[in-house]
């Protein structure tokens, strides 16, 4: 799907296809319909990274928190959304041993602790290893700090998933 077919979407299929570019809030996708015609998927990037911006520090928290743990519950049982399984699984997450789990439970919780809101890693650009040295090392962060670089990698999540959009169905077209 190119830019052009996009913006010939109607509200019910742009929330239907676009509504999980940011974990589980498809209030993103209904609030930058009315801002069509993108000229761009850059532009289309850049009014939902305005929309997160123009948030309140609350609603930017809200956001943070309608993500699911890495390598969590959620993995565990199945319930994840299709992107978060797919980059939970590029990342490795679901190939640890028993050990490396507990210890990435001990450190979400006590991130969630400090924070009030979940570890947020674009985790299709990261591995386990990394994402385990991330956890600890932005538990130094300050909460202002920490919640503008989880807003951050909220963003980055979103562009990947939308390229992956776009890009999937060029391949398909081939
Ligand atoms: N907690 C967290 O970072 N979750 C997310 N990261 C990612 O790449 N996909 C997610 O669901």
């Amino acid at each position: 799907m190119d830019i052009g077919a996009i913006n010939c979407l109607s509200y019910e299929d742009f929330v239907r296809i676009l509504g999980n570019v940011v974990e589980r809030c498809p209030v993103v996708a209904a609030a930058v319909w009315s801002s069509r015609p993108f000229p761009s998927v850059a532009a289309l990037e850049a009014a939902i990274d305005d929309f997160i911006e123009a948030l309140p520090e609350s609603g930017k928290e809200g956001i943070l928190r309608c993500h699911p743990d890495l390598a969590g519950r959620e993995l565990q049982s199945g319930t994840l959304t299709p992107e978060s399984r797919e980059e939970q699984g590029h990342a490795g997450l679901d190939r640890m041993d028993a050990s490396e789990v507990a210890r990435m439970a001990r450190l979400n919780a006590e991130y969630k602790e400090r924070f009030g809101f979940p570890f947020v890693i674009c985790a299709r650009t990261s591995d386990k290893a990394t994402i385990a040295e991330q956890l600890r090392v932005r538990l130094r962060n300050t909460h202002a700090q920490e919640r503008a670089r989880a807003v951050e990698e909220v963003k980055k999540i979103c562009r990947l998933r939308l390229r992956g959009l776009v890009l999937a169905d060029q391949n398909n077209k081939l």
